[in-house]
């Protein structure tokens, strides 16, 4: 196959003159995340070389058809306010369907390979609310199940059995399993979801879900599966490829069918063992901490929460996108009181340089960032990184009014549409947002915050606030 076309060279290793890093990082839930993150600080590190990466798609495999017949190039777009910089990422060496479980489970018994990092969203996990597996999920059910006759009846030497779960823990725990039984030695598994203490609930989760499947599996989790917990940042947005493809070739001359964009800002904080080594990911910009809960605090609280909120208001001031949401000065007058609840309960950060970097990456008006994109889940979203700021804050005898307001938002978002109705709430008895409907919602959120008496007129204060303004 030639490299180059009239239109174009058509990437490839040879074409551009790139070699292969070995198979050394498997990765579940390939999309454009994994690529503008963790795929790009493995490329940056000083030791890349040494380190490639074999992903997986979660559900689609559109990306394999894409990215295969390039080597796994890709083109990272960095979309700065004032112009573009493109870069050719390296380090994804082959890319699989994530339903091929056998190529999946071969890969992570591989002996070279020594991470396993995940972005399978946070629905992918199929958490019940309080953190464990939900075992009411019929496909949860259906992969312990399956998973225990497999795992505890089949010859050691047979790595799925014809096993074939469909859940992504139930995939990864079937991997695991046959790598143990290969003796391929420790791994390090990353979860670099947004999801809050992500490391400690994927590691309850698969030691909860491998007690069920088999006493052998979690015994050696316990003992050579190191999960790292990671605080994870880079604004990263659904994209249209093929806008983007074009203006790759314009700019650089390469023909990629599958692009990325991404803001310049990016941030990693990880706490964490890797038995059997790792990229040095600290030469490209990450950090390593002993205890990783304040930064991820602050990054879920304070750019997530500001994205609830300004996905919730927004829409029903008629935003479509976070760069505009943030110039109305209802959204950020509430951003910033949320903040500064949010403030108060991370009292080892000076935030002035945080908040002034948010604001400026919320203003980029070239990262097209949709609202109706963010607003999705938007309950379990502000459960999550709302409500324990309120809750600390009513703890320190204070009133939250920030954490009330961004509640409030979020209450006229639900209203109107623009956010998802919960669980149990008819639409109907919320129309006037009186006291039961307030009580109900606040309710959905959190029961302890719809018992306290003193921060349902708070909330009830700011709706009057929103929607008279
Ligand atoms: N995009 C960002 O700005 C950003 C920033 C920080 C963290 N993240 C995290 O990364 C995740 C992925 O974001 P993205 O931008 O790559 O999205 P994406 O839509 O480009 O890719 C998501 C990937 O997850 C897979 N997936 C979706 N649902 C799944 C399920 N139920 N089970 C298994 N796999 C599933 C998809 O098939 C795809 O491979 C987010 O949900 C978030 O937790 C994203
Ligand atoms: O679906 P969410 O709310 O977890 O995420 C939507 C965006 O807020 C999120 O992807 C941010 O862009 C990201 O977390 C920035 O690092």
């Amino acid at each position: 196959m030639t490299a180059a076309t009239d239109a174009g060279v058509r990437l490839s290793r040879p074409a551009v003159g790139l070699p292969t890093p070995p198979e050394r990082i498997v990765h579940l839930g390939l999309g454009a995340f994994h690529r503008a993150h963790q795929a790009w600080y493995t490329a940056r590190a000083s030791n890349a070389a040494e380190w490639g990466i074999v992903a997986f798609t979660g559900r689609s495999r559109d990306l394999v058809d894409r990215l295969s017949p390039q080597d796994g190039l890709f083109t990272l777009v960095e979309r700065a306010a004032d112009g573009d910089r493109f870069d050719l990422i390296p380090s994804i060496v082959r890319v699989e369907a994530g339903d091929d479980v056998p190529a999946f489970v071969a890969a992570v018994a591989d002996p070279q390979v020594a991470i396993l990092t995940l972005t399978i969203t946070e629905a992918g996990y199929r958490l019940a609310p309080g953190g464990s597996p939900d075992l009411d999920d019929p496909a949860v059910a259906s992969d312990v199940d399956l998973l225990h006759r497999a795992l505890t009846g089949v010859a050691p030497d047979d790595t799925t059995n014809g096993a074939r779960p469909s859940t992504a823990l139930g995939r990864v725990l079937l991997a695991l399993d046959a790598r143990r039984r290969a003796g391929a030695g420790p791994i390090a598994l990353v979860s670099c979801d947004n999801l809050p203490d992500n490391g400690g609930l994927v590691r309850r989760a698969l030691t909860d879900l491998a007690g069920r499947i088999s006493p052998d599996l979690a015994e050696w989790l316990g003992e050579s599966v190191s999960v790292v917990s990671t605080s994870i940042d880079r604004i990263t947005p659904a994209i249209d490829a093929h806008v983007e493809s074009h203006a790759v070739l314009e700019a650089t001359g390469w023909l990629d069918d599958a692009p990325v964009v991404t803001e310049p800002f990016s941030d990693w904080v990880l706490s964490g063992k890797f038995p059997a080594g790792r990229p040095d990911w600290e030469s490209a910009g990450a950090r390593f901490v002993d205890e990783i809960a304040p930064w991820e605090n602050r990054k879920l609280w304070m750019l997530n929460g500001a994205h609830t909120v300004l996905a919730t208001l927004g829409q029903t001031r008629g935003h479509t996108v976070v760069s505009t949401a943030i110039d109305d000065q209802l959204c950020r007058d509430l951003v910033e009181a949320l903040w500064d609840d949010d403030a108060r309960q991370l009292p080892d950060f000076d935030l002035a340089d945080y908040r002034a970097a948010l604001l400026e990456r919320f203003r980029n008006p070239r990262i097209e960032h949709r609202l109706a994109q963010i607003a999705l889940d938007s309950t379990t979203k502000a459960r999550l990184r709302i409500v324990p700021v309120a809750l600390g804050e009513r703890a320190a005898g204070r009133d939250a009014t920030g954490c009330a307001a961004a509640i409030a938002a979020w209450m006229l978002g639900v209203r109107a549409g623009t956010a998802p109705m919960p669980d149990g709430i008819e639409p109907a008895a919320i129309v006037d947002l009186d006291a039961s409907a307030r009580k109900a919602l606040i309710g959905a959120l959190d029961r302890r915050l719809a018992e306290d008496v003193g921060f349902a007129p708070h909330v009830a204060d700011a709706i009057t606030a929103l929607e008279t303004s």
